[in-house]
């Protein structure tokens, strides 16, 4: 039977990082195909993976949870008639809704002969409560959500601001075992072991019965069947208490009412970050929501740029124009930039920018070079203008 795995994240989190490092210490010895739906109007990681011999099905770019309804079931059926892999991994765009990817793969779980086996969150360290501020309405479901949350950038954040993620990353996720040893430091094997059975030690601590039928742990004295099925039937990681409490309130976004009037005091997606910036809004009832429940779509909140050039950059050029983008809002809010650059000297330069972050590095040349810039509010003829295109 093929495994699912879900690799959840917001942009540029992780999830790539985490994937490669899987592929080549846990899953070397399987058949896996990876479903990647990037936001994005150029695909920038295929390149690396399709090298490593691995099969790769993009989906059409955009929102997750537009694009997997409809053909995802036959995607997923061809990709497995085709390939007969061990493992499909699942990696959503980053401004996707997890529990929208569960549940398309919960429908067609039957028909197409997968076992939904994990899903993980990958979580920026660092950024965490800014992200949980200005975007929780996309961020927040797919902490509320996980199985198990993996903390990035442990290894270069300090001390006190990981535990303050970790607090936050709890009150949404009462259940997941959250990892907040840097992965570096981990074997991907044990890696696994944890995104498989996300069970809290709290959870073992209490020692719980595990299910021989499922494996999964059970709260003592609830064993009748019909709880049993109801309990797996979501498979959103939440006990079934827990689940109906969430799911009680029409906006469904997993909060109860007063978390839920809390997070959106800061939630306009307009990238500042409330308390820090005293930054006020107008908004009729403070929560930048209309009152008859709407939800914002991926695509209205969040756009992306992206050209393929042949123009020659420097480092010290691209160097300067990302640090523009990352200290000012003059080109919107810029969430992400990645790309692929031919350099003046003859060498390609690679680039990824997350807020406050900008790595650059050499890497093989490219068929043609290709950047791609993602956020809300982005000024696409002022970012031609900064890359001089
Ligand atoms: N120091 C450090 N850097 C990290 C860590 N995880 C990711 N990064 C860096 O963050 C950037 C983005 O990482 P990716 O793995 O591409 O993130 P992603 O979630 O796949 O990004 P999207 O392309 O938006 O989907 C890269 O420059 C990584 O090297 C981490 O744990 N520590």
């Amino acid at each position: 039977m093929t495994k699912i795995d879900i690799i959840s994240g917001f942009l540029g989190a992780g999830k790539t990082t985490l994937i490669k490092k899987l592929l080549k210490e846990a899953f070397q010895d399987e058949q896996v195909v990876l479903i990647e739906n990037e936001f994005g109007e150029i695909g920038i990681d295929g390149g690396f993976l399709k090298e490593a011999g691995i099969e790769i099905r993009e989906m059409n770019s955009g929102c997750i949870c537009c694009s997997l309804v409809g053909d995802f079931g036959a995607s997923l059926k061809e990709v497995i008639d085709k390939y007969h892999p061990d493992r499909i991994l699942i990696e959503p765009s980053g401004v996707g809704k997890l529990s929208d990817v569960i549940r398309a793969v919960q429908d067609v779980q039957e028909e197409t002969g997968l076992a939904l086996n994990s899903y993980t969150t990958v979580v920026d360290a660092k950024k965490c409560k800014m992200y949980m501020r200005n975007f929780g309405e996309f961020f927040n479901n797919q902490v509320e959500y996980a199985g198990a949350i993996i903390m990035s950038r442990t290894d270069i954040v300090d001390e006190e601001k990981a535990m303050q993620s970790m607090e936050l990353l709890r009150s949404l996720n009462k259940k997941a075992a959250i990892i907040t040893t840097p992965i570096e430091n981990l074997d991907g094997k044990k890696l696994l072991e944890v995104m498989e059975n996300p069970v809290s030690l709290e959870q073992e601590m209490m020692e719980e019965e595990v299910c021989p039928e499922c494996g999964h742990v059970h709260e003592h004295g609830h064993h009748d069947h019909e709880e049993h099925e109801h309990h797996h039937e979501c498979g959103c990681g939440h006990d079934h208490e827990e689940h109906e409490h969430h799911h009680d309130h029409e906006c469904g976004r997993g909060h109860d009412h007063e978390e839920h009037e809390h997070h959106h005091d800061h939630e306009c997606g307009c990238g500042h970050d409330h308390e820090e910036h005293e930054h006020h809004h107008d908004h009729e009832c403070g929560c930048g929501h209309h009152h008859d429940h709407h939800h914002h779509h991926a695509d209205e909140v969040f756009t992306s740029w992206g050209r393929e050039t042949i123009k020659k950059y420097s480092r010290e050029s691209l160097e300067k124009i990302l640090a523009v983008l990352s200290e000012s809002e003059e080109y919107g809010v810029i969430l992400r930039a990645k790309g692929m650059l031919p350099a003046e000297d003859g060498t390609w330069i690679y680039f990824d920018m997350v807020p406050e972050e900008t790595e650059i590095r050499e890497g093989a040349p490219e068929y043609t070079g290709r950047l791609c810039v993602i956020g809300s509010k982005l000024k696409e003829e002022k970012l031609a203008e900064i890359f001089g295109l």
